[in-house]
């Protein structure tokens, strides 16, 4: 069982103002890795950052927080050496947004980054399967993307399962509505990155609050290792 706990706070629903404050208050709170959302207004029906942000934010922050990038836009093709160069470490790019993931993979590879393939609510994860052995993470979606401070999609937990199953030791990611409520359908279900925007960014102890989702997942893969 390679996997552990990490959670990564969603900055979208933070102070875009004070973005570089946001995301070292979310680090010094426990953050374990900063989940950036990268939206183009056409595979989402809104608009956010792009790599001159990210390359600002990097310089701003240091080389240490992880950044796994969201990439929630139509040509993922067009934005992997920018997004690199820039100081990306994480390319997680939608499987229904290109036509060669294959090609795709090996691209964010070659640029040094690692990979990420996410599914839309709508996405079997069986489509998904074919490209589990290649990639360093997995996504699963639990809201339709392009806005935070959705209900998290519960009965997309059994993608998350048969992930699991299928795929020991893959790093298996969820977001979209997730926090207290919802974590510990996402812990049992084997999820190990845990995705939290304004159930984190919003509240009066966001350490707290990332403590809490971070134990529930150990407590879940301690008891996954105990039950094999
Ligand atoms: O990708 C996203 C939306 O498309 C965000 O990462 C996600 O919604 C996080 O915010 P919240 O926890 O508030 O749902
Ligand atoms: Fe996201």
């Amino acid at each position: 069982m390679a996997y552990s706990a990490k959670v990564g706070p969603s900055i979208l629903s933070s102070d875009l103002s004070q973005l570089g404050r946001e995301c070292e208050r979310m680090m010094e709170c426990g953050a374990d890795y900063l989940h950036l959302d990268v939206m183009d207004g056409h595979f989402v029906p809104n608009l956010t950052f792009g790599h001159p942000m990210v390359e600002c934010l990097r310089r701003s922050i240091g080389p240490d927080p992880f950044f796994d990038m969201h990439m929630m836009v139509s040509r993922p093709e067009q934005w992997v050496k920018p997004m690199a160069a820039a100081g990306a470490n994480q390319y997680t790019f939608h499987l229904e947004a290109t036509t060669n993931p294959g090609n795709l993979i090996k691209e964010i590879r070659e640029s040094g980054m690692k990979v990420g393939l996410a599914i839309k609510p709508g996405t079997t994860v069986e489509e998904l399967a074919p490209w589990a052995g290649q990639i360093d993470m997995a996504l699963v979606m639990t809201v339709e993307p392009g806005f935070g401070g959705q209900k998290f999609m519960e009965d997309m937990m059994p993608k998350v399962s048969w992930l699991r199953s299928q795929f020991p030791s893959l790093d298996i990611e969820v977001d979209g509505g997730v926090g207290p409520d919802s974590i510990h359908r996402c812990a049992e279900a084997g999820a190990n990155m845990i995705v939290s925007g304004s159930a984190v960014v919003s509240s009066d102890d966001p350490r707290s609050v990332i403590a809490l989702l971070k134990n529930v997942v150990i407590e879940a893969i301690q008891k996954r290792s105990l039950d094999r």
